[in-house]
């Protein structure tokens, strides 16, 4: 009995110490939680980040080319006048199906801890800086990239794979204006002349024909004053049933 009561003592003892230890723990997990809330509102609130927007990793020529499309009244400045000549921002999250109409459930199916890939390395400027312009008639985008450090292939170059995800990401994006959601399924890429790190450049990308499901489009990456090819790539997309996604 006597050592039955000691038994019982200590597994109260025992929990007591326990509980004091999780209070403790809950409280500097709710003070830091409260501490980084006032810090950074942006990180923990609800409210999705744009990531097209200007951060201070953005240089004067990235800043010089969105204030262009994004100010100058939106006009083309390859002339395009009225007529589909007109710039408008595409918005950017780091969690593109969570935002999409009704995606906030589908996510959750899906994969809750899924980020886009172009967005989801916290330092700004290290890697993907990029803003789209898409024209009225959405049949032509443009999109700013300011590639960073982390994206090097050749030294002091930008790797090839980082130059196919981001023409896949604005053509993609270009497709799923039209008809999302979107699958690629082909991409042909050629490398025309390195694009050096930490510059700046224009990716365009133009809707071609449409047969049923089957969407191609054309793309160019050039020097952001136009001067030199970099790249040139062709792309198909396939419009997809949301069942498809699920599917894996
Ligand atoms: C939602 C919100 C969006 C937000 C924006 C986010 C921004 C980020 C954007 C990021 C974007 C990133 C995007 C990514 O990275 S997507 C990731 C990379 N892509 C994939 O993983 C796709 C894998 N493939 C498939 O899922 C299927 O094969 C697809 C869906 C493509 C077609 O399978 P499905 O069973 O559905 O259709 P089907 O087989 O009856 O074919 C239909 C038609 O297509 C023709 N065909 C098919 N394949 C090819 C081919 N290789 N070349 C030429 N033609 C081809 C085919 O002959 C037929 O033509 P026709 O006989 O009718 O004439």
């Amino acid at each position: 009995m006597a050592k039955s009561l000691g038994h019982f003592s200590s597994l109260v003892s025992f929990t007591k110490t326990q509980l004091s230890r999780q209070c403790a723990r809950l409280f500097f997990r709710t003070s830091v939680r409260r501490t980084v809330m006032r810090a950074v509102p942006s990180i923990l609130s609800p409210k999705a980040r744009d990531f097209s927007l200007p951060n201070p990793s953005w240089g004067d020529e990235m800043m010089r080319l969105y204030n262009h499309y994004n100010q100058q009244g939106g006009v083309d400045p390859e002339g395009g006048g009225e007529q589909g000549g007109r710039w408008t921002r595409l918005p950017s999250y780091n969690r593109s199906l969570k935002y999409a109409i009704g995606g906030v459930y589908l996510s959750k199916i899906i994969q809750s801890k899924a980020r886009l890939f172009t967005r989801n390395i916290q330092q700004a400027g290290a890697a993907f800086e990029y803003v789209v312009f898409y024209t009225n008639d959405k049949q032509r985008c443009v999109c700013v990239l300011q590639a960073g450090h982390l994206l090097e292939g050749p030294p002091g170059h930008v790797h090839g794979g980082a130059i196919a995800t981001m023409i896949d990401t604005v053509t993609g994006s270009h497709a799923s204006l039209l008809c999302a959601p979107v699958m690629t399924a082909n991409l042909n890429v050629n490398y025309r002349s390195p694009i050096p790190l930490g510059s700046t450049v224009l990716i365009e990308s133009t809707l071609g024909e449409q047969e049923g499901r089957k969407m191609f489009v054309s793309c160019k990456i050039s020097s952001s004053d136009g001067s030199k090819l970099h790249t040139e790539a062709t792309a198909l997309f396939v419009s997809v049933g949301v069942s498809h996604l699920l599917r894996g």
